[in-house]
């Protein structure tokens, strides 16, 4: 039976290298590529056509940072497919990146320097803003968009696959401000945040049969990298970065070995799975890739509180687009 996968980001980076990687697991495979922009979509499409002549790749248009098209790209979902094998939510933004080099030499000659390099903590702001939804950006990409499509699809899923990243951490995340209104760690909070939702998610929807697991890619050198450094300055310290990846393992480096993960929990049987755990993208020194389950710090408890929370949030958002939309109606019949 064709298998129907669906993938948010899909137009470049770890996403596309996932398509890729799909493709020549299974042929037969009926991939979908929900993007915000038709035009790397489909440039994303002719090229795995090249590679896959044969492929059935269908596009969609997709904002995950926007309510509307979230709602508007489910109801096209659900008048194509009968069902969604796979949902990889696995689009992400982390924009106005800024590296502070005093933390980062102050690591380099630290007891931390690998954690460091691994996790990037301590050495990484971001500036983040409100939408034209009202909610912060990079929440409502990363996070609560893909919460909607979730809750929009929920009866034609049986996987969710989210691409989080060791950069999630617990300190950066408040329950009080899930939308990180105040920090300046908007990403590693939204991550952290999406641990919690794939675990509260496994905890309400295995008995129904749906199953959500996370991974991390590693360190990928993609267009969200190049936002950190220029490409020029990565491809100088390219050297470095080999070595680095001696001690660390989490240097992937390339969109391939960083969708290793992506790809390992699609041949996997779900229920053999550990809800607790992030599955790592890992490459050796050698350039072996493989994948490694590490456990996450995460409360149940809190998982269920931040679930409870979203669902409010959906509601209040809901309502506020049906209040939008009459006062649109009565304006025109005016
Ligand atoms: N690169 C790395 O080192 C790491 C990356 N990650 C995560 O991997 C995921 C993929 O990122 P990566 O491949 O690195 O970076 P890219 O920037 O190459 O890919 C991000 C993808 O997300 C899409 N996207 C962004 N915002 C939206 C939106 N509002 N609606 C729909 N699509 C959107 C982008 O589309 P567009 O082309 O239109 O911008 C793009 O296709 C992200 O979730 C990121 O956080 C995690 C850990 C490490
Ligand atoms: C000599 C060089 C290797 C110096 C590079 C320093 C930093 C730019 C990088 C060290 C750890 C990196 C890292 C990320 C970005 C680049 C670093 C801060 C991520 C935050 C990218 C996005 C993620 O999701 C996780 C990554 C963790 C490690």
């Amino acid at each position: 039976m064709e298998r129907v996968v669906l993938i948010t980001g899909a137009n470049s980076g770890i996403g596309l290298a996932l398509c890729e990687r799909l493709l020549t697991e299974d042929s037969q495979l009926r991939l979908c590529l929900a993007c915000r922009n038709m035009q790397r979509a489909e440039a994303a499409r002719s090229a795995l056509l090249t590679s896959h002549s044969n492929a059935h790749v269908d596009l969609l248009q997709l904002d995950v940072g926007s309510v509307q098209s979230v709602l508007s790209a489910a109801q096209e979902v659900k008048a194509r497919y009968n069902r969604i094998d796979f949902l990889y939510l696995n689009a992400g933004i982390m924009p106005n990146p800024q590296l502070d080099l005093n933390a980062f030499f102050k690591g380099l000659f630290s007891r931390n320097v690998v954690r460091m390099f691994a996790t990037a903590e301590g050495i990484l702001t971001q500036q983040d803003r409100l939408n034209s939804d009202g909610l912060q950006e990079v929440f409502a990409t990363n996070l609560f968009g893909h919460f909607l499509l979730i809750r929009e699809l929920e009866p034609l899923l049986s996987r969710l696959v989210w691409t989080s990243s060791s950069n999630a951490r617990r300190s950066a995340f408040s329950m009080e401000d899930m939308q990180h209104r105040e920090g300046r760690e908007s990403y590693s909070s939204s991550k952290y945040a999406s641990d919690m939702l794939s675990l509260a998610l496994n905890r309400q929807k295995n008995s129904q049969g749906l199953f959500s697991s996370v991974i991390c890619p590693g360190l990928v050198m993609t267009n969200l990298t190049y936002g950190i450094l220029p490409s020029f300055f990565w491809t100088l310290i390219m050297p470095v970065m080999w070595l680095i990846r001696i001690f660390t393992n989490t240097f992937t480096l390339t969109p391939h070995n960083g969708a290793e993960a992506l790809h390992w929990l699609f041949l996997q049987n779900p229920e053999s799975l550990d809800p607790r755990a992030k599955y790592h993208s890992l490459t050796s020194g050698l350039g072996t890739n493989y994948t490694q389950p590490r456990q996450m710090d995460i409360d149940e408890g809190a998982s269920d509180v931040l679930y409870s929370k979203l669902l409010e949030l959906e509601k209040e958002v809901r309502r506020k687009l049906s209040e939008e939309n009459a006062d649109e109606e009565i304006s025109a019949v005016k």
